[in-house]
């Protein structure tokens, strides 16, 4: 995979109940649905009664749907819109069924896209909401349309049916539940260290990079750190290798205690982390550091860091990280574990 290949938004959340991609599609079915209904007016004809209202109701919920696409409004209150357009789904279908008297026939399956469409989009509670109106919906187009539900004949007929639906919505929420939890473990794994479960980083940069864009354009302040252990060869070679871990585990919690909530930090490789602070100028990013080396005095192994903040040290994302590797390069040659601002050679902490 490329470097540009886009992760998810690490904010993603599958438990959301919704596959995205499948979201876009909703349209299809429901263009599949108008297509069905047309094929079924033109090979069979439609009925001698009301044959025209089914006509403009079925190019009425054509227009419905692909102004909905045009709008392509799903990404706003998606759940909202989803269950309406399946509630819609449902309601065409009824009509249709009840303009056609057809619920007995082939075109009674197509409450199938409805079961199926809500079942990938909105989970298997809603599903289940949805199955239990449709029987209702079904039921009604059943007596309506002459069948008897006190013979047994009629009982197997609308039950079978039934089942068919509630077996199709159950199966289908049940393997969604199953994507959603493997999409959570490969989220995981694409966006997480396996040490620290810290963000790696190519989740960091997914995860900076707009931030970044909208602190240049309303010209807000911030910093971008790096830190990067002092002698973890060291540790590794004469302590073992569990060692080393430990303390890249003791930083990484460190980094998270002392970082505020809109502070974004990752282990960027090896016994390298990254830092950034929206908001946040040179005193703010030294007084945050500060914190991190006093915690540092007394049970951490030691480090270097490097600062630099925009506007004063650059504007684009890699400069200013090339600053700050620069001032963590100069901090290591100092002696180790301080604090260096980009540009001034100088130690602001330790
Ligand atoms: N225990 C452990 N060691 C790691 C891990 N990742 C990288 N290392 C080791 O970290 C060491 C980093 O070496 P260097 O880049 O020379 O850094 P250093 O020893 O901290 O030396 P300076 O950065 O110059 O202070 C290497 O020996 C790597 O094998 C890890 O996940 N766990």
């Amino acid at each position: 995979m490329s470097e540009k290949d886009s992760l998810p938004p690490v904010d993603w959340d599958p438990h959301k109940g919704h596959i995205s991609a499948f979201t876009t599609r909703v349209y299809q079915v429901e263009w599949l649905l108008v297509s069905l209904a047309i094929f079924y007016l033109v090979v069979v004809g439609s009925p001698q009664m009301g044959g025209m209202s089914i006509v403009l109701g079925t190019a009425g919920y054509f227009l419905f749907s692909l102004l909905a696409s045009r709008l392509k409004y799903f990404d706003e209150r998606r759940r909202l819109l989803l269950t309406l357009h399946t509630l819609a789904m449902v309601g065409f279908i009824t009509w249709f069924l009840h303009g056609i008297d057809g619920v007995q026939g082939p075109m009674g399956s197509l409450y199938l896209l409805a079961v199926v469409t809500s079942a990938l989009t909105l989970g298997s509670t809603a599903t289940l909401l949805l199955v239990g109106l449709i029987a209702a919906c079904y039921l009604f187009l059943f007596q309506s349309a002459g069948g008897d539900l006190l013979s047994a004949e009629g009982l197997v007929l609308a039950g079978s049916n039934l089942m068919v639906f509630l077996i199709t919505g159950y199966l289908t929420a049940v393997l969604v539940d199953a994507i959603h939890v493997s999409n959570r473990m490969l989220l995981k794994l694409a966006t997480r260290d396996a040490l620290t479960n810290m963000f790696n980083r190519r989740a960091f940069f997914d995860l900076v990079t707009p931030i970044h864009a909208d602190a240049l354009r309303y010209r807000r302040p911030f910093s971008v750190v790096i830190i990067d252990m002092d002698d973890l060869k060291v540790i590794n070679d004469r302590e073992g290798h569990s060692s080393g871990d430990s303390a890249l585990r003791a930083v990484a919690s460190c980094l998270e205690d002392c970082k505020r909530a809109n502070d974004l930090v990752a282990r960027l490789g090896g016994d390298e982390f990254g830092m950034f602070l929206p908001n946040t100028d040179e005193q703010g990013a030294v007084a945050m550091l500060e914190c991190l080396l006093e915690r540092a005095e007394d049970e951490l192994p030691r480090i270097s860091v490097g600062v630099a903040t925009y506007p004063q040290h650059g504007e684009s994302l890699e400069t200013l990280m090339e600053h700050a590797d620069h001032a963590m390069y100069s901090s290591k040659a100092a002696g180790g574990h301080r604090v260096f601002l980009s540009g001034a050679p100088r130690q602001v902490a330790n």
